[in-house]
């Protein structure tokens, strides 16, 4: 059994002081971690530590069986916010051709015709070709962040980490996004991780689930992790899970009812 991630008391610090501590688990190759935690929980920390980003860390970690640094080129991270200026009128095919052009170290002026090609085969693919001439700072947050999801398609990566791809978006947008995380699983079988405060959207991409909470509170398949008693843990008493047919919701949060 190949693993993508083994991580065993793994615990993260910044400058010596420790920000998330003992996390133990594995990621096999084409499985969805979801991974949940409240506000500072430790979960961009823990995908800057996939990613090769910060390397501050002890206790056992592989990545593909290496350090993550070893890796980098294997894995694509995209962060929560996304810093493509704005007062630059790039296209949607623009910004996805950066995904290869910025993972070899080359700066072109002109976009080579194989990664324009490549740009379109990936736009296709997750039924975003209607896009590509549009203006990328002109398209919705939806858009906008499906866009930046095929950018990182374009290097090939087998570990995808996404973090909070669904933030500030609109219910519409949330299913959007997900349907294309959904597609990428599907099709390329690729292993994510995706950080999120609403894992109702993603419950069925998910074939694991993590809760965190500056250490880890729970790791397993999301009917193991989803439970009353271990969200509980974290969010509160008031935070429930409800089954509805085959589908489980987590109330996690304020929840305001209205009583008139
Ligand atoms: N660059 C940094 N230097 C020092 N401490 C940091 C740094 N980045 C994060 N931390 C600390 O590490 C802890 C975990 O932060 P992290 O951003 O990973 O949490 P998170 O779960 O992603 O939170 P959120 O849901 O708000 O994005 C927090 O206590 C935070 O203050």
């Amino acid at each position: 059994m190949e693993y993508v991630i083994e991580a065993k008391d793994l615990t993260i610090m910044y400058n010596g002081v420790n920000a998330v501590e003992d996390l133990t688990f594995k990621l096999k190759r084409g499985e969805t971690l979801l991974l949940l935690g409240p506000n500072g929980a430790g979960k961009t920390t823990l995908l800057r530590v996939l990613a090769g980003f910060h390397t501050e860390y002890k206790g056992y970690l592989k990545v593909f069986g290496k350090s993550p640094l070893e890796v980098k080129d294997r894995v694509a991270y995209v962060p929560q916010t996304f810093s493509i200026n704005s007062r630059v009128p790039l296209s949607v095919l623009d910004v996805v051709a950066m995904g290869a052009i910025y993972k070899r170290g080359i700066v072109h002026f002109n976009v080579p015709r194989e990664v324009i090609k490549k740009g379109i085969k990936v736009l296709e693919f997750l039924g975003l070709k209607d896009l590509s001439s549009r203006s990328f700072r002109e398209l919705s947050g939806g858009q906008k962040q499906r866009v930046i999801i095929a950018r990182a398609l374009m290097s090939e990566p087998e570990l995808l980490l996404l973090d909070e791809p669904l933030s500030a978006l609109d219910p519409k947008a949330r299913l959007e996004v997900t349907s294309v995380l959904s597609r990428i699983k599907e099709k390329f079988g690729i292993s994510m991780i995706i950080t999120t405060h609403d894992i109702n959207p993603l419950a069925e991409i998910g074939d694991k689930v993590m809760l965190i909470n500056k250490k880890l509170v729970a790791f397993g398949t999301p009917d193991e992790v989803l439970r009353d008693e271990i969200i509980g843990k974290v969010y509160g008493p008031a935070s429930k899970t409800v089954r509805v047919g085959k589908k489980l919701y987590c109330i996690i949060g304020d929840v305001h009812l209205m009583v008139r």
